[in-house]
């Protein structure tokens, strides 16, 4: 298949691109120039143009890309077509915040369950979500492969252990804890204080030139 060559990098910029296309398809846009898509999604043209060259976009000289095709493929690439159910342990400040906040808007990723220990928060429905106790986390998510980890740090090893034996595939982890996985599960690690030091690192050491702006 032609996403198995796509490089991970080009890959991590597949639903940024789709989110553009998408709002340019509903304003009823044909079409749309490299240096269009760069100005809006902020990836400078020759990497938007490389990018588009791994899955057969290639776009002409004084048309640009074909706005329907590109969300085609996308669609067909991200699998838009299809609903992923996602879990979300720990329904606390930040795990709340997600629950409000509808992914389905951008995309077709869908919260469909929460788990807490808290047993005030267990049998409430936030932002449409149900709430559930973290004891009843194999049983009501069977079948599932995504969890969003907002627990605290302490907790994060035991809770993946548990998401690791019942068959998880990929955990989103907002805890500080670097969990230990096997090979086959994919973390990814959204650190906002790594984030937020890198920032103010880059802006310090790494002045942008206003010119690039
Ligand atoms: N709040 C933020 O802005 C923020 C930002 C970045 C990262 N984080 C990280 O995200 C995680 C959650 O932060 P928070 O501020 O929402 O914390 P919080 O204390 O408000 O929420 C944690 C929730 O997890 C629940 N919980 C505890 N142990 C559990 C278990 N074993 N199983 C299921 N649920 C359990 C608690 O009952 C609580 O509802 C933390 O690891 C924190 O470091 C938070």
């Amino acid at each position: 298949m032609v996403q198995n060559n796509i490089p991970q990098a080009t890959a991590k910029r597949l639903p940024l691109y789709y989110r553009f296309l998408n709002n340019l398809n509903q304003q009823g846009k044909a079409r749309v120039s490299s240096k269009e898509l760069s100005e809006a999604v902020k990836v400078d043209s020759a990497t938007i143009r490389r990018d588009f060259s791994y899955f057969g976009a290639l776009g002409k000289k004084g048309y640009g890309y074909n706005v329907e095709y590109l969300l085609g493929f996308f669609r067909e690439t991200l699998d838009q077509d299809e609903v992923t159910d996602v879990a979300l342990i720990g329904v606390g400040n930040l795990g709340t915040a997600f629950l409000n906040y509808n992914f389905m808007k951008n995309n077709n990723i869908k919260i469909k369950m929460a788990f807490d220990a808290d047993p005030e928060k267990v049998g409430t429905d936030i932002g449409g979500v149900p709430v559930y106790h973290i004891d009843e986390m194999e049983k009501r998510m069977a079948g599932m492969k995504v969890a969003i980890l907002t627990i605290p740090a302490q907790e994060a090893d035991r809770v993946t252990e548990r998401l690791v034996e019942f068959g998880i595939e990929g955990i989103l982890n907002f805890t500080p804890a670097r969990i230990t996985v096997p090979s086959h599960v994919r973390v990814h690690h959204i650190d906002l204080a790594v984030e937020l030091q890198a920032l103010v690192y880059f802006l310090k050491h790494y002045p942008l030139d206003s010119s690039e702006q």
